[in-house]
């Protein structure tokens, strides 16, 4: 049965139906409106987006698009970012998903992409084809009342400025503010126009957008140095109103500037809870409130998976914040990426080459991917048995070497 279904990638007047089965397969209307598709045309890239098809009718959705993705110490790495995946539940359970992510990952590798990335709807689905775990994603409450900021806040304490601005205003100055806040966090992707278009309504995939409130935060010398996107409900329970204010997003390029936002949205008369959206695990929130405890974390899990299909550039992409030599002996079951691999590194620079040494560790290429950026430590998948240790006491030095300052953070969904 699965011989007769065709993979191949889509042409555009493919759209409508490949549309159908996206929404379909993610048990939504399966119908889009002429104009929900016409907005949906500006993601279509020739040979990027793969549909299944039985006869005539597509019954699986795959797209890809061209990313980056900022590794420890701020550089970049070209990314196959992967979405949009669904299979229709006549068809699932016969390889198709194996068959359009095979042909994908094998066309990243070919184009010279070091990892491929997504955002997994569920966890069993993609460490089969080497995708791990690379960030992690936080969530918190904050409880207004028990936060301890003081009642007559008005204004940044530091001569900086918090205004209200329009979602016009946002796509001026959102991109380039975004470009230096995402070079100084690992794990953050990079965002398209249409990333700005869609999150200020200037482009609408679904009729019912609702605009948000927009704050931006200059510090005392006039740089727009943060900004936030928040939605509040309408919450009143008798005279009393319990509003929520709820991040959508929320970056700055400064402790200060995020202090100032996280004080201003802790600060709107009516509000008596905050949601925080997407966070990394460290994230300062808490501890921006006289009072840490009045954040509750609502949710942690994982966030970003990625699949590395370059082992020697992924790991000189990074720094290492001290000096040290280990090879490992990666295993990768679809023959990507595997091999055997020195590492030798300083806060200097990084050399990775193929070798015949001797391993000190050995690990699968999805564990290389959750310990690379720095989320997980290499001596905790070796207690839980998922990296073997060819010489006594090597993973704590793996450890030691891969260990970065900070948790990497993905605030992005894709
Ligand atoms: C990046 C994103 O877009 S995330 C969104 C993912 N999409 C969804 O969650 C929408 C709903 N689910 C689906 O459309 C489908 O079930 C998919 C796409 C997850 C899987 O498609 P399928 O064609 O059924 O997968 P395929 O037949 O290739 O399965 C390969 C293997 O993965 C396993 N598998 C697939 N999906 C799941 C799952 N959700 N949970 C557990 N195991 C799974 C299969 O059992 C199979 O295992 P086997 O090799 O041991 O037999």
């Amino acid at each position: 049965m699965t011989d007769a279904v065709e993979v191949r990638p889509i042409t555009e007047p493919e759209l409508a139906d490949w549309h159908r089965a996206l929404s379909t397969g993610f048990l939504q209307t399966p119908t889009l409106s002429a104009d929900q598709l016409d907005a949906r045309r500006r993601q279509f890239v020739a040979g990027r987006l793969l549909g299944a098809f039985d006869g005539s009718r597509c019954v699986a959705t795959f797209r890809s698009f061209d990313q980056e993705l900022t590794v420890v110490g701020g550089a970049t790495v070209p990314a196959d970012a992967v979405s949009n995946v669904t299979v229709t539940p006549t068809h699932r359970r016969r390889g198709l998903l194996t068959r359009m992510m095979s042909q994908d990952l094998a066309a990243a590798k070919e184009r010279g992409d070091v990892v491929a990335t997504l955002i997994a709807a569920e966890y069993p689905i993609y460490g089969r084809y080497g995708f791990g775990p690379a960030t992690t994603l936080t969530e918190w409450t904050v409880e207004v009342s028990r936060a301890g900021l003081d009642k007559r806040w008005s204004r940044p304490e530091d001569g900086g400025r918090i205004d209200l601005v329009d979602g016009e205003d946002i796509r001026k100055l959102g991109p380039d503010l975004y470009e230096r806040f995402r070079r100084g966090t690992p794990g953050a992707v990079s965002r398209s126009d249409l990333w700005w278009q869609l999150r200020t309504g200037a482009v609408r995939f679904d009729e019912e957008w609702k605009e948000p409130y927009f704050a931006v935060y200059r510090s005392a010398a006039g740089e727009v140095e943060g900004m936030a996107s928040y939605e509040s409900d309408d919450n009143w329970q008798g005279k009393q109103p319990y509003d929520t204010a709820d991040v959508q997003w929320l970056f700055g390029t400064s402790p200060a500037a995020e202090r100032a936002l996280w004080h201003y949205l802790c600060s709107i008369d009516w509000i008596t809870r905050v949601k925080s959206g997407r966070r990394s695990p460290d994230d300062l929130l808490p501890h921006y409130l006289p009072d840490p405890r009045a954040a509750r974390i609502t949710t942690q899990a994982d966030w970003l998976w990625v699949r590395i299909l370059d082992v020697v550039r992924a790991l000189e992409a990074r720094t290492y914040d001290s000096a040290g030599s280990l090879v490992l002996d990666v295993v990768d079951r679809q023959g990507l990426a595997g091999g055997r691999f020195r590492l030798d590194a300083s806060p200097d620079g990084a050399s990775c080459t193929p070798t015949t040494d001797t391993p000190d560790i050995a690990l699968g290429i999805a564990e290389l991917a959750s310990v690379w950026l720095g989320d997980q430590s290499v001596a905790r998948l070796h207690t839980l048995g998922r990296v073997q240790e060819e010489r006594v006491g090597a993973a704590r030095e793996a450890d030691a070497l891969l260990r970065a300052s900070g948790r990497p953070w993905c605030p992005d969904i894709f």
